[in-house]
């Protein structure tokens, strides 16, 4: 292919909107397969399967406080001035059964988390009652009725057998390891993490370790992605980062989406005449779902797919890299894992200050949260160009910007898109 069809090819793109590019790769987006993990490695990962709970929880009558388990009926007409006074003839630690079973008039010293004898209906807590020791008998007074059912946990009060502990595609954290351990699954069924390539491209581009050198910048986006691909729940791979030059580029990605989930690029999208990217997913090795986004940033972020693996190249003005993962790369690897929702969560928020640009493109402002007076707030960075990197640091959200030929003003409703926080 010359050079000017090239070009050509480069500025002629069709846009389509977000949201549309959103579902032309969802498509694309496979699920992974399943492996099991140990629970203790599972925060993170996402169920492949629903669980369901072998047994009611608890499966057994339990206390739920030290003291003594009775028979509510014996306490009928316990009052400070008449006082109910009944025998103890067992003692259950917690982990440990009844011995006895209780007869009418006896009562059983029973510790928080015993089992209480199936001829008990109540446990009155310790504090509430007086001990004696009488001929060699052990007995206790109580000043007051003690109703049926207090202090007693009854079997499957949080769960019955069967039931649903928690939907295929949910992401274990701590509230789902304590049920998956509370029910006995110490192996867990989850989708495999997507394997993503991180290549940034740019002749300019310097390692971390480098000393700085006029005219050039050190590689910011691979490290940034790799973050990002973690938080999403995938494993990162960072390649070597690429100069400008097609057929090296061709190699690598051609390489990297053989051997990788999905391929993540940085750089080399736009119109400029090193831009790599913008050719490479123009020239057939590839088939281009996108190459024109109506947003700002990114609105050149790309997306094409290679048999059944996806090559994301995005921006490689460091905002516009940022979030072009976040509404793109993202869901497809949310969706590889079977996420019961792969898209980042929206909120209603208050505009904290005016936003005076215009544009005819969608903007994913990077904002910050604040709660004031029973109110979500956002306010948009003071510096949000797609070239700034600084601010995406302090970035709660992206406030989705409808186009506008106004502006918009403080006070305002709009939507906005919560960022993911990490550990
Ligand atoms: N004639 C036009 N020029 C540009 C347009 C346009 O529409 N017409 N769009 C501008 C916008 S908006 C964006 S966004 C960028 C997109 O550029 P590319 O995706 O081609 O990225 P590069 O040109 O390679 O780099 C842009 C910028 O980002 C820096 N960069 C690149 N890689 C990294 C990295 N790994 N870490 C940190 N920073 C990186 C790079 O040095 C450039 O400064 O195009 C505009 N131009
Ligand atoms: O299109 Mo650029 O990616 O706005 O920021
Ligand atoms: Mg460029």
């Amino acid at each position: 292919m010359n050079k000017d069809f090239m070009q050509h090819a480069k500025f002629k793109r069709n846009i389509v909107q977000p949201d549309q590019a959103q579902q032309l790769i969802m498509p694309y987006v496979k699920l992974l397969e399943t492996e099991h993990v140990a629970l203790t490695e599972a925060r993170g990962r996402f169920l492949a399967e629903p669980v369901l709970a072998p047994h009611p929880y608890p499966h057994f009558r339990r206390s739920g406080m030290d003291g003594y388990a009775l028979r509510s009926e014996d306490t009928k007409g316990a009052a400070t001035d008449k006082p109910v006074t009944l025998e103890v003839i067992d003692e259950i630690p917690a982990g440990s059964l009844p011995g006895v079973p209780l007869r009418p008039g006896t009562a059983a010293r029973i510790m928080t988390g015993a089992k209480v004898p199936d001829e008990a209906d109540a446990v009155v807590m310790l504090e509430m009652t007086e001990k004696l020791e009488q001929e060699g008998q052990t007995l206790f007074t109580l000043k007051r009725e003690i109703e049926a059912g207090t202090n007693l946990t009854p079997i499957g009060r949080e769960l019955q057998a069967q039931d649903l502990l928690l939907e295929a595609g949910r992401m274990i954290s701590a509230g789902e390891t304590s049920v998956l351990a509370t029910f006995g699954y110490h192996q867990v069924l989850v989708r495999r993490r997507p394997r993503v390539a991180i290549c940034s491209t740019g002749s300019e581009l310097l390692r971390v370790e480098e000393p700085l050198q006029d005219g050039r910048i050190r590689n910011s986006n691979t490290y940034t992605l790799a973050c990002q691909v973690q938080d999403a729940g995938g494993e990162p791979y960072i390649l070597d980062s690429i100069a400008d030059d097609l057929e090296l580029a061709k190699q690598r990605v051609m390489k990297a989406l053989e051997e990788y989930d999905i391929v993540i690029t940085s750089g080399g999208v736009s119109v400029g005449d090193y831009d790599i990217m913008a050719d490479l997913v123009q020239e057939g090795s590839v088939t281009m779902l996108f190459n024109k986004v109506a947003m700002r940033p990114g609105s050149v972020t790309t997306a094409a797919v290679y048999g059944d693996k996806l090559l994301f190249a995005l921006s490689g003005n460091p905002g516009a890299c940022f979030v072009g993962f976040e509404l793109f790369a993202r869901p497809a690897i949310r969706g590889m894992l079977g996420a019961s929702d792969p898209y980042l969560p929206r909120l209603e928020a208050v505009l904290g200050e005016d936003y005076t640009k215009i544009n005819n493109f969608t903007r994913f402002v990077r904002g910050s949260l604040e709660y004031k007076e029973g109110r979500v707030y956002v306010h948009p960075a003071k510096l949000d160009e797609s070239g700034v990197m600084i601010t995406i640091k302090d970035s709660d959200v992206l406030i989705v910007v409808p186009p506008t030929s106004t502006g918009f003003t403080a006070g305002q409703q709009v939507t906005a898109i919560l960022l993911p926080k990490g550990i």
